[in-house]
């Protein structure tokens, strides 16, 4: 019965049977059918009631005094105070709401619930959105343009259904939430980044007191319209829109549930907002869904990726383009094209070395410690061959009081929609098995939400010379995170010789932690097969 809300994202409209206004002065109207309107007027939450939705407002109800009682399935009464004061006196007033079927009047009621929940906020003085200091942590850090996008990108529907189409995701939240009810059973819960409000659900089902569910896209009005629809959840559950760095909440989280990662882990930058959100509402020793993330890299080995990056350039080697010697521009436009870090899936016998990880510990990481992440590479080479650059990827801990649940993001795991990351060097190395590989990976964020890669990767030269110690051969590159190519094949087959043995690269039982057991195996169904790019 809930009607679109059309333009204004500021409003929710339901049609009811009929509304008769008890008042007892001669101002008492009847509409049959009627139409009532959740909206904001002068920053005041108001119920407007209209004849339908074109014709203009019959009469209208301040929320903050406004009290909802159930008759029967369909017939409630809205009691609230009167406009009219008579020698002072302010008068109650009521209102008789006749819905079409309980269904109806079970939404209306949660939306009122919701609706009032706001009007209090902005009463006390903690309302949605507003600003604690003219100019916030986030916008300091961030240019204006780039929030612009992001908000905009994560307020349409379809975005946030890629990511609810991603199993392996939302069903690990899932299965890491309702295996560890304990820790929400009846705890008060800070959703940082709702999105559609679909953790903020899962924490409501597994039992959560109160769950805040703050978003800073437009996205805050479907998550609102998806939580009245599940009435018996959003009963617990406010929507704040607003960004974690500025709004305020009426009280301290238990606990925390959020999924900020990025590609990378740290593209997006939303890390940052976990962490604030943690110093901003979370009470001392409070716990965090996800706990930490790992990034895990290791050199690899790929010569078709190789030769597709290095011909993609290959254009601007044309001496007669019509005429023209595109010639002078190769030089950048091959660069452009090694600066990109690749995303796709790959297959782990790429891999030429074991994996290291670096952790960052949600619960302790410090905000600023995030700007600049500088990482030490060592490997030793478990084959010989050329070494094209760094893969990386990485997982998630929730580490709850009951169950420990991993969500991966790595080769030969089931994809997710973040696939895995490649940095492709320009300058391949050589190396023999058992060979000592170095370098480092400095992450610098910028401004525009993302991260500046810069990638050493250096390995001892064999043959002549060798003997005397070794010439060093190295290859550095500069990616910028924000900008990837996104190679969305299929993982490809690579032909392994029948006397190749294969490795285990990857840490396998990261693998078997994000448990396809018995009990979580339901909730992390088919990897999704048409994600789109997106941000993450
Ligand atoms: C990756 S999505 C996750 C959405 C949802 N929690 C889910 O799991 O499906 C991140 C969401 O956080 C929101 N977000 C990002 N930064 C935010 C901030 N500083 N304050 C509030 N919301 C933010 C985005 O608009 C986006 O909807």
């Amino acid at each position: 019965m809930e009607v679109p809300v059309g333009q204004n994202h500021e409003q929710q409209e339901f049609e009811l049977a009929s509304v008769s206004n008890l008042s007892s002065s001669s101002s008492a109207v009847s509409l049959s059918p009627a139409v009532a309107r959740f909206c904001f007027d002068s920053g005041v939450a108001v119920l407007r009631f209209h004849k339908d939705s074109e014709s203009n407002e019959a009469f209208h109800i301040d929320l903050r005094t406004a009290q909802l009682f159930r008759l029967s399935p369909v017939e409630s009464v809205c009691i609230c105070e009167t406009s009219e004061t008579i020698k002072e006196k302010s008068y109650s007033r009521g209102i008789t709401l006749q819905f079409r079927e309980e269904e109806d009047s079970r939404a209306f009621h949660c939306a009122l619930d919701q609706w009032k929940k706001e009007a209090v906020l902005q009463e006390s003085g903690l309302p949605n959105g507003t600003l604690s200091a003219s100019k916030s942590k986030f916008d300091d850090k961030i240019e204006a343009s780039s929030a612009k996008m992001y908000f905009h990108y994560y307020g349409q529907l379809l975005h946030q259904q890629n990511m609810l189409q991603d199993y392996v995701r939302t069903g690990t939240y899932y299965a890491a939430v309702i295996e560890n009810r304990a820790d929400f059973t009846g705890r008060v819960v800070v959703d940082v980044g709702a999105g559609s409000g679909i953790l903020s659900l899962f924490a409501a089902q597994a039992g959560a007191k109160h769950v805040y569910a703050v978003e800073a896209s437009e996205m805050a009005e479907y998550a609102r319209k998806l939580i009245a629809g599940n009435p018996s959840l959003g009963q617990r559950i406010t929507v704040v829109k607003g960004k974690i760095e500025e709004v305020e909440l009426p009280e301290k989280a238990d606990i925390l549930i959020s999924e900020p990662m990025g590609t990378l882990l740290v593209n997006e930058r939303m890390l940052e907002t976990y962490v604030i959100a943690r110093d901003r509402f979370l009470v001392p020793n409070g716990k965090m869904f996800p706990t930490i993330g790992r990034i895990h890299m290791a050199p690899f080995s790929d010569e078709y990726l190789f030769v597709e990056m290095a011909n993609k350039a290959l254009f601007w080697q044309q001496q007669n383009y019509y005429g023209v010697d595109l010639t002078p521009l190769y030089g950048s436009a091959f660069k452009g094209y090694f600066s990109q870090p690749v995303v796709d899936a790959f297959d782990p016998r790429v891999l030429v070395a074991p994996a290291i990880s670096h952790v960052i510990n949600f619960t302790s990481i410090k905000e600023e410690e995030l700007y600049e992440v500088d990482i030490p590479l060592k490997f030793k080479a478990a084959v010989g061959g050329r070494i094209h650059g760094l893969a990386c990827w990485f997982d998630v801990l929730f580490n709850g009081s009951t169950v420990q649940r991993w969500l991966t993001t790595a080769p030969g795991a089931p994809t997710t929609h973040w696939y895995q990351l490649r940095c492709v060097l320009p300058q391949p190395l050589y190396v023999m098995q058992g060979q000592e590989i170095t370098g480092r990976l400095h992450m610098i964020a910028h401004h525009a939400q993302s991260y500046t890669l810069c990638l050493t990767l250096s390995a001892k030269m064999w043959g002549p010379g060798a003997e005397q110690g070794g010439i060093l051969q190295a290859s550095s590159c500069k990616f910028d995170l924000k900008e990837p190519y996104y190679r969305m094949s299929q993982p490809q087959v690579y032909p392994v010789a029948q006397d190749q043995p294969t490795h285990h690269l990857v840490n396998t039982q990261d693998i078997q932690t994000q448990s396809l057991d018995e009990e979580g195996s339901e909730f992390l169904q088919q990897p999704p097969e048409n994600l789109d790019t997106g941000l993450h």
